[in-house]
């Protein structure tokens, strides 16, 4: 493709993580050029100022949000924002024929009534809400191809979904003993002055939080459910962990049954997930690092049974602010254009 048949599209939240990922990743990718870049407080700011490091590739100024400017110059649209602001965005944007991809939870919901419960935000915009796509491609690829509006996974059920989908689409285990024990980076938390991401509080140290009230947990369990084929609840602990980005996600369920040996499961991963590029079956005995998904798109998954216990244990490695969050918006964005689903998308990652 040319030059000239690069698509216009925007980032709105620029100057947030998940913003300043897409920059990277869509100056990087052939079919598209990024012709708006939109925020609230850093409105009126050079984009260099915010990220000197982009200076030498950059010449933008953040512009104030306008949805009738981004629909006259753009063609897709991301919202890089805190939850509860998409929801006002994009039924105009749609209206207008954009396409919108959405950082944030406001779209990830069935059921506007558990995401007002979890984010206390009443919503009024069921009219749109009902065309939203969940944005994981491992599951809702051909559905993302048609959408004009998708919802993009959080950080933590993305790791968690792709370790623990095949089990209950295949009926492998007993749903509600799955148990995801997650890990993360600061950077999930985005680019604020929250007092437990200061290097003094999370620097040398390791704590859960969120227990057993994490948002991500209903997040988590619709999807789970749909493939379970019933209602699910799950077990899921967030920790924040001392390093900048990257995900692990341990998966913990009773085997239905305990003749399931780790090579039947391996196999049985490997076939689920054959037709996608960016997830990575390790062989017998090998667990993923964090490292090793840094930078990319990639989930790299391991599996393990014991047969002391009955148990499985899952373990998936992502990159939270890549696969997690703005890797998969443009994996989405790939999609509902009709290109290949790599397009653009880092597969490599920066070692040691
Ligand atoms: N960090 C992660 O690992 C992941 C984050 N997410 C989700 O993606 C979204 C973005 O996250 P992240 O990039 O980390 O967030 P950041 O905090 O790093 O950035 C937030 C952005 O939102 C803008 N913003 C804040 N308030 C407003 C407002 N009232 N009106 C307009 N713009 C506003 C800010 O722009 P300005 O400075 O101009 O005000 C900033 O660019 C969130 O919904 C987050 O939950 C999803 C998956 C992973
Ligand atoms: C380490 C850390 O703070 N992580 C964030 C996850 C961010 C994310 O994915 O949030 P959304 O669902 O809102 O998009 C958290 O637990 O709140």
């Amino acid at each position: 493709m040319g030059e000239s048949k690069r698509i216009p599209v925007g980032i709105i939240g620029a100057s947030g993580y998940g913003g300043v990922q897409l920059v990277k990743l869509l100056l990087e990718h052939p079919n598209v050029e990024i012709v708006y870049l939109g925020g609230k407080d850093s409105a009126g700011k050079l984009y260099s100022d915010i990220y000197p490091h982009l200076g030498h590739r950059v010449n933008f100024t953040i512009e104030p949000i306008d949805t009738d400017v981004i629909a006259a110059r753009c063609q897709a649209v991301f919202l890089g924002l805190p939850n509860g602001l998409a929801c006002d965005l994009a039924p105009p944007l749609i209206a207008k024929g954009v396409k919108v991809l959405d950082l944030s939870a406001d779209y990830r919901f069935k059921d506007l009534q558990t995401y007002t419960r979890w984010y206390n935000k009443d919503r009024t915009d069921g009219e749109t809400a009902v065309k939203a796509v969940y944005g994981l491609p491992e599951l809702y690829r051909e559905e993302i191809k048609s959408a004009s509006l998708v919802g993009c996974p959080g950080c933590y059920p993305t790791a968690s979904l792709m370790a623990l989908s095949p089990l209950l689409k295949q009926g492998l285990i007993v749903p509600e003993t799955a148990i995801i024990d997650a890990k993360s980076g600061a950077s999930g938390g985005g680019r604020q002055g929250k007092i437990n991401l200061l290097l003094s509080e999370a620097d040398g140290s390791f704590g859960a939080y969120g227990v057993a009230k994490h948002r991500h947990t209903p997040e988590i369990e619709q999807v789970c459910s749909e493939l379970a084929g019933h209602e699910v609840r799950v077990q899921f602990t967030p920790h924040l962990i001392p390093m900048v980005r990257g995900i692990l996600a341990t998966v913990y369920a009773t085997l239905r049954d305990p003749g399931l040996v780790r090579d039947d499961i391996l196999t049985i991963y490997s076939a689920f997930y054959r037709s996608s590029p960016f997830v990575k079956i390790l062989p017998n005995g090998t667990y993923p690092q964090t490292k090793w998904a840094c930078g990319t798109n990639l989930c790299y998954i391991g599996i393990e049974t014991d047969d002391r216990t009955d148990r499985v244990i899952v373990l998936s490695a992502i990159d939270n602010l890549i696969k997690g969050q703005a890797g998969q918006a443009v994996q989405c964005l790939n999609l509902m254009m009709g290109w290949e689903e790599t397009l653009g998308l880092p597969q490599l990652c920066f070692y040691p």
